[in-house]
């Protein structure tokens, strides 16, 4: 998965929790999937946390979820609109109240990623909380027909969950005849060239590659060698989808994960600062980004100047700082979100702001 990497520097020595965001359209099976994930955590021994968010104000989708589960409910509006400042304010009373090891958000259908990703990663200036990973869950029947009607809010909105994702799950392919699935591919990789795709029944994906650092995006290409999928699933072999070749040699147990290099592109970094960083190394930096950085913010301090901390905010290449004296622990943290970031490279620009090369 692209955004896999854990920053480096800590002040406190805590745990980073992963947070990993769960977007698709309605009905796509995004609540499947979470059930599925709640099994595993459980299974292998962790406690996970859920945020639910739903248009109306009833969470019918929650009775699905493990009454043992910590849960909070955003009702009544879409996370990305009406309560996107709530969502980092529900993280952090999820991590005080039950320390959670990890936090799994399911959002509404409708809702528009990049809006959400934005709410969580402000919780990083609170909580060690790191977004590891935006997984779009696509209704392929859904987006046949949609693809089909072309242009629309629903197609448009469709485009960008998969736009922003770091992981893709074309879902429902029981639904779907094998050279459906191949254009419903064909579709999301004309959107998104690098996030890992699977197609999937009822969401059965490689739930281990949730939580496997630097995998499956450094692996290449896994197949899961087996002739048969327990779900009855016929998946074609072979084939170029999106322009990019890939040598499927059988079908998948429960389709198949694939990637094209992709290791190094995330949609959300998170960096957290082990020490004070030199100010006009850091507005250098920041002058530097590239275009595909759509927004970054965060708190640091400067070694060069005297007391205080500093809240930085970046948009469409403007930054600005308020020196801030907060009144409980925040940490020092900047958070980069925009698409197909090169993490390797910020990764690297960003350890080098805390140890500058000598003069
Ligand atoms: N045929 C088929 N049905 C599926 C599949 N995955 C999920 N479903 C069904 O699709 C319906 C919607 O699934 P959910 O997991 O609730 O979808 P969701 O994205 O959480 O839905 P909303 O929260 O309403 O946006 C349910 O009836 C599921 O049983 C699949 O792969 N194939």
């Amino acid at each position: 998965m692209p955004n896999y990497s854990v920053s480096p520097g800590s002040r406190s020595g805590d745990a980073i929790v992963p947070v990993h965001l769960l977007t698709g359209f309605l009905g796509s099976g995004k609540t499947t999937l979470l059930t599925r994930l709640l099994d595993y955590y459980r299974e292998t021994g962790r406690q996970a946390a859920v945020i639910m968010n739903e248009l109306g104000d009833v969470n019918l989708d929650g009775q699905l979820v493990d009454g043992e589960v910590p849960m909070s409910e955003l009702l009544g509006g879409c996370i990305c609109c009406t309560s996107r400042g709530d969502l980092g304010l529900e993280i952090h009373n999820l991590m005080e109240r039950y320390r959670p090891e990890v936090i799994l958000i399911e959002s509404t259908g409708a809702a528009n990623p990049l809006e959400i990703i934005d709410g969580i990663t402000e919780a990083a200036f609170y909580d060690r909380i790191e977004l590891r990973s935006v997984t779009a869950v696509v209704d392929g029947p859904g987006l046949l027909a949609q693809a089909a009607r072309g242009k629309g809010r629903t197609y448009k909105l469709m485009r960008d969950q998969i736009r922003c994702a770091t992981r893709l799950i074309v879902n429902k392919a029981d639904r779907l005849a094998p050279d459906e699935l191949v254009h419903v591919e064909q579709t999301v990789r004309e959107w998104n060239a690098h996030a890992p795709l699977e197609a999937s029944v009822r969401c059965t994906v490689d739930l281990a590659s949730f939580d496997a650092p630097g995998a499956p995006a450094s692996a290449g290409i896994v197949e899961e060698p087996s002739s048969a999928s327990p779900a009855g699933v016929q998946l074609p072999t072979g084939g170029s989808v999106g322009g990019v070749t890939r040598p499927l040699r059988g079908q998948g147990r429960h389709g198949r994960i694939e990637q094209h290099g992709s290791h190094g592109h995330v949609v959300a970094l998170t960096h957290y600062f082990a020490q004070p960083i030199d100010s006009e190394a850091f507005e250098a930096f920041l002058a530097a980004l590239p275009d595909n950085v759509y927004r970054a913010k965060g708190i640091v301090t400067f070694a060069d100047t005297a007391g205080g901390r500093f809240l930085f905010q970046y948009a469409y290449r403007e930054t600005d700082f308020l020196r801030i004296t907060p009144q409980g622990k925040v940490n020092d943290v900047a958070v980069f979100i925009g698409e197909n970031m090169p993490e390797t490279s910020l990764r690297r620009d960003l350890t080098e702001l805390e140890n500058p090369p000598a003069p």
